[in-house]
């Protein structure tokens, strides 16, 4: 097995490097500056010269509200840049493993979203998403489309850290409580990843024609809103020393944050598909936040 992360610079493409290293997992790393994952001919090079196996891919563009004045750029990159995967995915016979959002999701569903409900998506980086999807389920047959949400790690720009940023700048804080979702660890998708990167592996080795693709949703365990997510970060902070002071975190109306890009109002997403198909349990995020916040 070889892997190909694209992507490598962000959130999920470093905890997926950490432990690609840790398991001694035969991997190539690509960031934005090694290749840009739309430039086919530079990828073909890659995936020929090192044997690749298996592509995953954890570039896109996740600026959720710059997306809305920038939609040709998020086009680019999460609309055409998997289209040029998928294409190399069939070309090469080996499968995608892509990475996409609970934003596909209109948020007007009231229990966990399954793989095969209907999407809507609210915002231009939901729709650019929703059609990379599109265009992997159009140009590729050994795909994997994990749908996650709510990402947080120690690296990268994520909710957990700029809750930590604002907590020291600020004594209140307002923080919206009428959306609901899931947190992740990145840590936990790219474990989720790299078990079914292993388990598709083994099976086509095995000669097992009917190797389990397709769309997946892989989130954390509890479903709780943005003001519940920051408050169990801060009194996670408080407890490990790492925040002297919590804020007063006032419980908001999406209303008095208005931001340029609308957010689904309720988008959990069901992982027993991955559960049942791949044996990977739902992120655990409450356990996991005081080891990232020592990281900090
Ligand atoms: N963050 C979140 O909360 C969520 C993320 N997701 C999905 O998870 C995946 C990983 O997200 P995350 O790790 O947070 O994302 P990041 O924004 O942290 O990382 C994305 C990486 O993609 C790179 N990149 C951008 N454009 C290109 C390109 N044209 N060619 C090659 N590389 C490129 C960026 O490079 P550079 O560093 O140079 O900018 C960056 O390193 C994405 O598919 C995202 O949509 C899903 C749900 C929630
Ligand atoms: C900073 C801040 C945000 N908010 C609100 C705005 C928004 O509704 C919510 C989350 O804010 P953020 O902009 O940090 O998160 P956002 O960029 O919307 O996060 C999303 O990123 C993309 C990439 C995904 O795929 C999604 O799953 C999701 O994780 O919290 C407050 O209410 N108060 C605050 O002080």
């Amino acid at each position: 097995m070889h892997l190909l992360v694209t992507g490598a610079n962000g959130q999920l493409g470093q905890c997926l490097a950490d432990q690609l290293r840790a398991q001694a997992i035969p991997h190539t790393l690509l960031t934005r500056q090694d290749a840009d994952i739309n430039d086919t001919v530079v990828l073909e090079k890659i995936i020929a010269n090192n044997g690749v196996t298996a592509i995953i891919n954890a570039a896109a563009y996740t600026a959720v509200d710059k997306a809305e004045s920038e939609p040709e750029l998020a086009q680019r990159i999460n609309v055409d840049g998997p289209t040029a995967l998928a294409k190399l995915s069939a070309r090469f016979d080996i499968p995608l493993l892509h990475v996409s959002t609970d934003y596909v999701f209109d948020g007007n569903q009231q229990t966990p979203y399954i793989e095969t409900d209907a999407t809507g998506p609210t915002g231009v980086y939901g729709q650019t998403k929703l059609d990379g999807e599109l265009a992997i389920q159009r140009h590729a047959t050994k795909y994997i489309i994990m749908r996650t949400a709510w990402v947080f790690s120690e690296y990268g720009n994520n909710f957990l850290k700029t809750m930590l940023r604002l907590a020291k700048e600020r004594d209140v804080l307002g923080v919206v409580a009428d959306q609901v979702g899931c947190p992740t660890y990145a840590g936990d998708i790219a474990q989720a990843l790299i078990s079914v990167a292993r388990q598709l592996h083994e099976r086509e080795k095995q000669g097992l024609a009917e190797a389990r693709y397709g769309i997946y949703h892989y989130a954390g365990d509890e479903a709780v809103s943005w003001h519940g997510f920051a408050m169990a970060i801060f009194e996670e902070a408080h407890q490990r020393g790492a925040l002297t002071n919590i804020p007063v975190v006032n419980a908001i109306a999406t209303q008095y944050y208005p931001t340029p890009a609308k957010r689904p109002v309720y988008s959990v997403l069901s992982t027993v598909k991955l559960s049942h198909d791949y044996g990977v349990d739902a992120s655990d995020w409450r356990a996991v936040l005081s080891g990232v916040l020592l990281k900090n």
